[in-house]
């Protein structure tokens, strides 16, 4: 959400999401900026945002704003610092020691936005470069922009490049989270997309709208079914114990296959723990 925007960093304080981004960079015009710094570092310091991971994202390496969106950022020790357009494992070793050098908290980690064909051909190395590169947001306006590419329904002409961060982020062993849907009108779409971003193998989505959390939530949880199955497929390998295969449902499974379902079971009770949180 844009830092400049204060109904909506009031707003953030009731949502069931799991982290907020409150932007510096694109959603907020040149002459608000330092207004919108000053807001964000005060809701960092605020303490008001519950279990929610607050992050704020700041202008992009080399724009006018960069160097004192650090400063500042760091110093009000938000749960990350999100970085715009990171093309390189030497950008991302520099963010970190300019982190350092600002006194940004150990807690505080960096989020790195790929967003550029560059950055998308490289994402193994920006993901391993540093300890402290916690989770890659894909940038897909900017991808889509900088490809000369189209948005069209099911995402054809991003697939490559969705993949490739997929792979990139899965090799260094981090967190990947889907770009944005744009159309905030557009439930039918915004469900899809979703679903195919789960099934990719995204660790989540990023959203632009209040009424994209709900959405996001249902189809990023494990399903009913995928719970049941799961538990199913725990309760088959236990009573096939010592067999390398056994089957569920007339599937094969392995091993393999029953750490997936306690990935799901783990991700379930998560969830639930959450939702009784929030209750
Ligand atoms: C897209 C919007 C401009 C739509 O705004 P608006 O028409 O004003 O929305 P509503 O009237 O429906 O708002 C209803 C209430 O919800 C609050 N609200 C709106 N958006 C947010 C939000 N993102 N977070 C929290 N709260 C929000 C409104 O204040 C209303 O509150 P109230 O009056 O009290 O009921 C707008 O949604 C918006 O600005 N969205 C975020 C834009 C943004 O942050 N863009 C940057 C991120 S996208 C990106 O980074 C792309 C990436 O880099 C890439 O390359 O892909
Ligand atoms: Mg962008």
């Amino acid at each position: 959400m844009p830092s400049s925007n204060a109904r909506a960093l009031d707003k953030a304080k009731t949502l069931p999401c799991d982290a907020l981004i409150l932007d510096l960079e694109d959603a907020v015009a040149p002459d608000a900026k330092e207004a919108a710094r000053e807001a964000a570092c005060d809701a960092a310091r605020s303490g008001e945002y519950g279990r929610r991971e607050l992050t704020i994202r700041i202008n992009g390496i080399g724009t006018p704003w960069h160097d004192e969106d650090l400063r500042a950022v760091a110093a009000a020790g938000p749960d990350a610092i999100v970085v715009p357009k990171v093309g390189s494992a030497d950008e991302v070793r520099s963010l970190v020691g300019a982190m350092e050098a600002a006194g940004a908290p150990a807690r505080t980690t960096l989020w790195a936005m790929v967003e550029t064909p560059g950055a998308i051909l490289r994402v193994e190395e920006i993901a391993s470069a540093s300890e402290r590169l916690s989770v890659l947001v894909m940038g897909t306006n900017d991808l889509v922009k900088e490809l000369y590419a189209e948005h069209v329904p099911g995402r054809q002409p991003l697939l490559a490049g969705l993949g490739l961060a997929l792979l990139g982020a899965r090799a260094a062993g981090k967190v990947i989270l889907d770009g944005v849907y744009n159309d905030v009108k557009d439930t039918e779409g915004f469900l899809a997309e979703c679903t195919q971003g789960r099934q990719l193998g995204f660790d989540g989505k990023t959203l632009v709208h209040p009424g994209q959390v709900a959405g996001a939530n249902e189809a990023f949880a494990p399903s009913e079914q995928a719970v049941e199955e799961a538990r199913g497929i725990l309760q088959a390998w236990e009573d096939g114990k010592g067999s390398g295969v056994v089957t569920y449902n007339g599937k094969m499974i392995e091993n393999l296959h029953v750490e997936s379902a306690r990935r799901v079971l783990t991700m379930h009770e998560a969830v639930t723990a959450l939702e009784a949180d929030a209750s």
